[in-house]
């Protein structure tokens, strides 16, 4: 039934009915006024596939489509309504409203269709949180996690810390989680009490979306464990806190760098802006907008200041070149309610595609009292149920071991099977601790898994104070990979800052399951180099460490191997040319990184 006062619209809207094919029908801005019981089917079909391709959600625009004038009248809005709220309910989803719009035809409104939550499965978003030390990273995550304001002395934040040295200092120094749910109507679970593991368990029972926050320490002697958040947690988004009267200072711009350099999308929080002066702020916006649309970076940045901006910053995301930028105070609380809500909204990025091969990064070992060894880490591909059995490796001669995964926890929540882009903890079976080392994998048994000596990476130098050359050795950060690594053979002589060539590696200590594609961070110091691994060489040789008495065997020497390497390359086309097309790791040092 249409009821609208605009006689002209109904009759259009008729037309379309009577002319159009069934399933056409579902672009018409009326297809939710009345729908027959076969229009009903189909829009329910369309909203479950939304629902799927979204993982769980989707925004759902009612009063458009069809090519004509956009807007409902009331009661057809409200019969729209109650039309989408059916089809929710129908498969166990919740409607909140994210906004409307007032057009020359009546209203347009944009809803969150989200599933409600079911047992052990919630979606979760993984956010690194990054920044300068004393931009309020700790503080702004103790107020969105427990729901209550700071005094700005460091009260928030001490629901954060997780060592006594950090109560002390204020200062965080390892990488943290915290944890934000969100309910089917977009609502947040969180409740204003300490977080015990209990609480987590709570919160992810309640939770159809649960934001994951890396807390990383801003202080320039943990960069290293920095760098390590960044690569091997694998997060969907970076938050890049700046305080508003520091402004953009020490870390800032490298931290920005290092979330250009592994392409993950950055939005900007500026906060304190409840003690800092207009002048003031206004001075670290118009920098802040300078970096950020500088070549670089070339972003396009996006002040959010009400709920609009808030659905079209979250929406569109998931691409790396929009940046939003919010301004709160987490004193007083001003525009928090709009990060709430573009948290709420954000969507995974790494998301599980069926039939892929299982891979599990590991990133911590533990031995519980009880339950034996358990590992923490991150599913990158596929999916791992519990009495699977896969391989873990490498060791440090390259072999990879069976083992059998007891149980999984997501969040200390005890679940069945973990997807690729969660993180979760394994109890293993029959393993020792010791036999477990970060930077190690579980793969599926058929994927023939391969421990590697060396690879090849075009990289780019993002600082260093005079030059690189061979047999260079620094660590390189890939995944939960951290090892050092030495530099065999160059494209070039020397590389400078700013400088790009191809590298081949290779690790000093043990080989390392890696792959061709991966992001790499490579660093000493101050030295700071960012790229792409292009090659892996699964038949480099180990080096020998066999019975010294075994004068049989060749050993390893790294001069004679650099010299081998060298000597076949001159020979094969003198040097390996670094193609001089744009490279995919940005330059940060216009930045001033
Ligand atoms: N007035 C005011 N003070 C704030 C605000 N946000 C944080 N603070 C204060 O700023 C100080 C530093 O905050 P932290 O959260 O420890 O900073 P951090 O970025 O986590 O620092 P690291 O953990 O060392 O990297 C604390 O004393 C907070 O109380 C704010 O919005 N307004």
């Amino acid at each position: 039934m249409i009821n609208c006062d605009d006689q002209d619209v109904a009759d259009q809207a008729l037309d379309l009915f009577a002319e159009q094919a069934d399933v056409s029908e579902e672009n018409s801005k009326y297809a939710l006024v009345g729908p027959s019981d076969e229009q009903y089917e189909q829009l329910l079909e369309i909203l479950k596939n939304r629902l799927e391709d979204g993982l769980g959600e989707c925004v759902y625009e009612v009063g458009i489509g069809d090519g004509i004038p956009d807007g409902l009248c009331e009661e057809d809005m409200a019969a729209s309504h109650a039309t989408l709220q059916s089809l929710a309910e129908s498969i166990n989803a919740d409607l909140s409203l994210l906004r409307e719009k007032q057009v020359e035809e009546g209203k347009v409104v944009e809803y969150l269709v989200r599933h409600r939550p079911t047992e052990e499965d919630f979606t979760e978003v993984r956010v690194a949180v990054i920044g300068n030390v004393d931009a309020g990273k700790s503080t702004l995550l103790g107020v969105l996690t427990h729901g209550e304001l700071d005094n700005g002395r460091g009260f928030a934040r001490t629901k954060l810390f997780r060592h006594k040295h950090e109560q002390e200092t204020g200062r965080t120094s390892s990488v943290g989680n915290d944890i934000l749910g969100f309910d089917s109507k977009g609502g947040i679970v969180n409740q204003a009490d300490a977080h015990s593991s209990q609480d987590w368990k709570k919160i992810c029972s309640q939770s159809s979306k649960v934001i994951t926050f890396i807390d990383l320490a801003g202080h320039e002697k943990y960069l290293k464990t920095t760098i390590f958040g960044m690569t091997g947690h694998l997060p969907d988004f970076g938050m890049l806190m700046i305080g508003a009267n520091a402004g953009i200072i020490g870390m800032t711009k490298e931290h920005l760098g290092l979330s250009l350099a592994l392409g993950v999308p950055v939005y900007v929080v500026v906060t304190k802006i409840d003690m800092c002066p207009p002048n003031v702020l206004e001075e670290t916006m118009k920098l802040l907008m300078k970096i950020l649309k500088s070549p670089g970076c070339r972003k396009i940045p996006l002040l959010v200041s009400n709920q609009d901006d808030v659905v079209v910053s979250a929406t569109n995301f998931t691409s790396e070149r929009i940046c939003p930028i919010f301004q709160i105070s987490n004193v007083t609380g001003q525009n928090m309610d709009l990060l709430k809500s573009f948290l709420n909204l954000l969507s995974v990025r790494n998301n599980y595609k069926e039939g892929d091969i299982a891979e599990f990064q590991i990133d911590d070992t533990y031995s519980v009292p009880g339950v034996g060894t358990v590992i923490s880490g991150t599913c990158m591909r596929g999916l791992i149920k519990t009495n699977d059995s896969l391989l873990m490796g490498p060791d440090s001669l390259g072999i990879f071991k069976h083992i059998v995964v007891k149980s999984i926890h997501r969040k200390r929540l005890p679940v069945k099977e973990v997807k690729a882009g969660q993180s979760s903890s394994f109890a293993l079976k029959k393993i020792k601790r010791g036999e477990i080392r970060k930077g190690m994998v579980l793969v599926s048994p058929n994927s023939n898994p391969q421990g590697i000596w060396e690879f090849e990476s075009e990289i780019r130098v993002l600082h260093h104070p005079t030059t690189i050359s061979v047999k260079y050795q620094a660590m390189v950060h890939t995944g939960s990979i951290r090892q050092t690594a030495s530099i065999i053979t160059m494209s070039v002589q020397h590389m400078r800052t700013g400088d790009k060539a191809i590298c081949r590696f290779r690790f000093i200590k043990n080989p390392e399951y890696i792959k061709e594609g991966a992001r790499m961070v490579f660093r000493e110091g101050r030295t700071k180099a960012v790229g792409n691994i292009i090659k892996v060489f699964p038949d480099a040789p180990a080096p020998y460490r066999g019975n010294k008495r075994d004068k049989m065997k060749p050993k390893y020497n790294a001069r004679r191997r650099i010299k081998s390497l060298n000597d076949k390359s001159d020979s094969e086309s003198n040097v390996i040319n670094v193609p001089s097309t744009t490279s995919t790791t940005p330059s940060v040092e216009s930045t001033g990184t």
